[in-house]
């Protein structure tokens, strides 16, 4: 089912998510659902907490085809460089804006995937940035808060002028 994605700057993006303590018929679900909706809404990642589920759970598919969704469950990355790279980023929450937003290249990732298997991984480059965009959703750190007070005034006009747009498609 499609899921509702929280709009900035709605205060329930700023909850801080729990861990997961067993992945329940439930959380499979949601997980099926979160999928469903990152790929309606043409994104490469989705946090749970953009849904109003505030569980440390996150999907990302950087694929072509849109057809190899990757689970995160309890995630934790650490940066293995120092050196920061810059990339344009958006946010589904935040439609309709980009902006640079700087973030170390090369990161280990460590997770759960939905089987509970353990995640242990180097990954860089687009990979990186989507997880450690991802991870700062399940800290209620939305990527408008790395941007001067002028771009994140100009991003929550944009925001209510993209929302009221969209209601009236209905
Ligand atoms: O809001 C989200 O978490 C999804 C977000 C993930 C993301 C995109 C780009 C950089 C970091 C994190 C999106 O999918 S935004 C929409 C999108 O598909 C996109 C935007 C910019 C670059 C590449 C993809
Ligand atoms: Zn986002």
């Amino acid at each position: 089912a499609l899921l509702p994605i929280l709009s900035y700057p709605d205060p329930r993006l700023r909850t801080i998510a729990t861990p997961v303590k067993e992945v329940t018929a439930e959380i499979k679900t949601l997980i099926t659902d979160m999928i469903e909706t990152m790929y309606e809404a043409q994104g490469i990642g989705l946090a749970a907490s953009q849904v109003d589920r505030h569980i440390q759970l996150i999907v990302i598919d950087l694929s072509e085809d849109k057809d190899s969704p990757r689970v995160f469950i309890n995630p934790k990355v650490t940066p293995l460089v120092e050196e920061k790279q810059s990339y344009e980023e958006g946010c589904l929450s935040v439609p309709d804006v980009y902006d640079k937003v700087e973030r170390p290249n090369k990161v280990r990732i460590e997770a759960l995937d939905q089987d509970g298997n353990a995640i242990d991984e180097e990954v860089e480059g687009l990979l990186a940035v989507c997880i450690q965009h991802e991870m700062d959703h399940l800290s209620g750190v939305i990527f408008v808060d790395y941007l001067s007070r002028l771009k994140q005034t100009r991003a929550r006009d944009k925001v209510r002028k993209v929302l009221k747009i969209r209601e009236k498609q209905g």
